[in-house]
């Protein structure tokens, strides 16, 4: 077990937003001690008063941290999203900083999927209606608008890992898949992928919306989007609350042309469970409304804390950067009896010349090298003898372009 150069008991780690206790276990199996794990997010001003003496940060899709955020932090190593989205996380800014990014691609995934599929067929049999007037003694027996899954075309919008998990499990209920997608993908089962939005929109009975949130994809569902779609389909976002125009889906509900909506996700969302949830879609008949929980299972939790936690304590301990968000991935063994010198920098020209002419001119003799690098960052990681390592770090942090330099040993 390579030993890191800053005592484990000293490396601070802030786990916001109720952090599942696996992330806590597995960074306390690797070592790590000095955790604060807090139950909600931290507005911006506080979170900003605390995160100066940060190394790592834990947070779900509540905490924003922006360039504001970035400015304050001093210590800030790595940012875990512990979640799919990174959205909320201003990545420029990080990499500006040499700030690893870090988030969970898959582990909830299938958690998605399935409340997708649930509340498909629960807005086909107009159930959120009835159950609403049952509740309140009224008796709403009929068939009037309600129809089965099976047979019914499931345009899915966004085939990546939870559009395409979805697309497997419809198929398993008897449904017909069609996709829409910017990149050509391979359809799973007798999935059929579609050449543009408006098809998929004019197509299907179920629209499933798993895009990221993007510039592209930023009101994609908006009223020309929403006037293509049949008056007995249903509109379903689980990804991300911008992409839907919500005041233009809560007129065309109103005025009865679809048949409803199933709605996780929100353009505002309340900073937490204290605060008033408002929505132009609420009081509507046959919308499902969800408070950001298509990911929110125990078994997706558990799975999320251990993965992103894992990566955190593995870039803390060796510098490895793989599955990454931001920065170039590398991955690194352990490196026992050695120095580790990482150094982050501008991908520009003439930095790794730089670098070599160090160890070259002060003769350090290298016992490993790796680089990769993408359109703005570069990252080397250099072993060297011991006796190297305090010449080295501090040579390295003058060189020209230098974002980031710490030493491992
Ligand atoms: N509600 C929740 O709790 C919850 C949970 C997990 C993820 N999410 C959201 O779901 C999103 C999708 O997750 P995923 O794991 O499937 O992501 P993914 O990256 O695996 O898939 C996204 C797909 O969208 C496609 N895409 C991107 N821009 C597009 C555009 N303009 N038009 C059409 N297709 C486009 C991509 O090519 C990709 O295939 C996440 O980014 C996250 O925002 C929400
Ligand atoms: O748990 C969360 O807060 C976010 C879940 C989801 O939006 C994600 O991106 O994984």
């Amino acid at each position: 077990m390579a030993i890191t150069s800053l005592d484990k008991s000293k490396i601070r780690i802030l786990l916001l937003e109720g952090i599942h206790q696996s992330a806590v276990d597995t960074l306390i199996d690797a070592g790590y001690t000095n955790i604060e794990r807090l139950p909600h997010a931290l507005p911006e001003e506080e979170l900003i008063a605390k995160i100066c003496n940060v190394h790592f940060l834990g947070i779900r899709s509540r905490t924003r941290l922006t360039e504001r955020v970035f400015e304050a932090t001093d210590k800030l190593l790595s940012v875990g999203c512990f979640g799919i989205g990174t959205n909320q996380v201003d990545l420029n800014a990080a990499t500006r900083r040499g700030v690893a990014v870090f988030n969970a691609p898959f582990s909830n995934s299938r958690s998605v999927a399935e409340l997708v599929l649930a509340e498909a067929i629960m807005l086909l049999r107009g159930i959120p209606a009835k159950s609403a007037a049952a509740h309140r003694g009224v008796w709403m027996k009929h068939a009037k608008d309600s129809f089965e899954v099976r047979g019914k075309k499931l345009g899915i919008v966004g085939y990546g890992n939870i559009g395409s998990q979805l697309s497997v499990l419809a198929e398993s209920l008897g449904m017909d898949v069609l996709f829409y997608d910017v990149v050509t993908k391979l359809p799973l089962g007798n999935a059929v992928q579609v050449l543009s939005l408006d098809t998929l929109l004019e197509r299907s009975d179920i629209i499933s919306l798993h895009v990221p949130e993007t510039q592209s994809t930023r009101n994609m569902i908006d009223y020309k989007q929403l006037a293509l779609m049949k008056p007995t389909s249903i509109l379903i976002n689980a990804s991300r609350g911008t992409v839907v125009n919500i005041d233009v889906l809560a007129g065309m509900l109103r005025q009865d042309k679809l048949l409803g909506a199933a709605i996780d996700v929100f353009p505002i969302e309340p900073p937490s469970n204290d605060h008033d949830f408002v929505s132009p879609l609420c009081g509507i008949d046959n919308v499902i409304l969800t408070p950001h929980i298509g990911g929110s299972t125990l078994e997706a939790q558990i799975n999320i804390g251990t993965e992103v936690a894992e990566k955190l304590s593995k870039y803390s301990d060796t510098g490895t950067t793989v599955s990454s968000v931001n920065l170039p991935e590398v991955a690194l063994p352990s490196h026992p009896g050695q120095h580790r010198l990482l150094h982050i920098h501008e991908n520009i020209p003439g930095v790794m010349s730089e670098i070599n002419n160090i160890f070259c001119n002060n003769k350090i003799n290298i016992l490993s090298q790796y680089l990769r690098t993408n359109e703005a960052i570069g990252y080397a990681v250099i072993d060297v003898g011991q006796e190297y390592s305090e010449l080295a770090l501090k040579k390295l942090r003058s060189v020209q372009g230098t974002v980031k330099c710490r030493v491992l040993f």
